[in-house]
């Protein structure tokens, strides 16, 4: 089943434009979605969620438009937000409470295991919790009636490396079943490294690159050498390009490259430094659109 899918979706402000040709997650797999400050995902995920009006295009969440069935479609996602919209005067036993009485799979045993897992203390004011911890009790919270989508908006910042080593497990866990889909976004890239089966990178409101994560090391290359090489790497090929007076580190398809290593060295790019490559705005820099 096609757990998410977003088409043609635009959404302006005054000096940003998201425009989202399409992006496809299906039921079993995570979805990292990567981007620098500003690049748009928390307005994606807003657009995506209807917590912002969009201007034109289509979301469809388990094949259904969001607010074609609204209550049924809430009842199976599981949403955290960047900025956790907690009442801080609650205790989170409260808050739990109220969530329990609106989810009919609320699963009470997985609550405690989770808050007991992430050390929430049920008697505290929200407001008297750290940061971090409130992070923690949200995904609880997202997590406890068993959703089939969790959609996340930076989840993991603010979380001390331990707190995001158990949510990636997490994470593992519960797209353990088929039915079960993840998109989050960012900026940890290393949380990524193992868990995510697709990655999507958006940059100035744009899908810059969108594919399997196992498709940045298989289908491209970094390739470095001395500046005065750099001619014979054929331009198609070129992704992004750093060059000073002396060097070159180009980010190629791997396909349109056929280079010795003798010449030059080839590597394969881990995802920050894909990402990074692709994103980045140096002054001199080139880069170039993947899809
Ligand atoms: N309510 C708003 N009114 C005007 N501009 C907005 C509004 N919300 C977001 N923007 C602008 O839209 C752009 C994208 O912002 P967004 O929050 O989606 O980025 P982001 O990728 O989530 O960034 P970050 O990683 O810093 O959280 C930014 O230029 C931001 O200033």
């Amino acid at each position: 089943m096609i757990a998410l899918c977003v088409r043609n979706l635009t959404k302006t402000y005054k000096n940003f434009k998201l425009e989202i040709q399409e992006l496809t997650l299906e039921s079993g797999y995570i979805m990292a979605l990567l981007g620098r400050n500003g690049a748009g995902k928390t307005t994606l995920i807003k657009c995506i969620l209807d917590l912002v009006k969009k201007e034109s295009g289509e979301v469809l969440i388990f094949e259904k438009p969001f607010n074609c069935d609204e209550v049924q479609i809430k009842q199976r996602l599981g949403v955290v937000l960047e900025n956790p919209i907690v009442p801080g005067y609650l205790k989170p036993k409260e808050v739990k409470e109220i969530m329990k009485a609106f989810y009919k799979t609320w699963d009470d045993k997985l609550y405690k295991k989770l808050c007991d897992l992430f050390e929430i203390d049920q008697n505290k004011r929200i407001f008297q919790l750290s940061k971090g911890t409130v992070m923690k009790f949200s995904i609880a919270l997202a997590l406890s009636h068993r959703p089939d989508l969790l959609i996340l908006d930076e989840p993991t910042s603010g979380l001390d490396p331990v707190a995001r080593n158990q949510f990636v497990e997490i994470l593992q866990e519960f797209v353990q079943s088929e039915e079960k889909a993840v998109f989050y976004s960012t900026h940890i890239v290393s949380d990524i490294e193992n868990v995510a089966d697709f990655v999507t990178i958006i940059d100035g409101g744009k899908i810059v690159f969108s594919s399997s994560r196992e498709s940045i090391q298989d289908d491209y290359c970094i390739v470095k050498g001395a500046a005065n090489e750099y001619d014979k790497i054929p331009k198609s090929a070129v992704l992004s390009l750093k060059k000073s007076t002396l060097s070159f580190e180009a980010l190629c398809r791997k396909k349109d490259v056929k280079l010795s290593q003798d010449e030059f060295v080839i590597e394969k790019p881990s995802i920050e430094k894909f990402y990074v490559m692709l994103v980045r705005r140096d002054e001199d820099d080139e880069v170039l659109e993947v899809v």
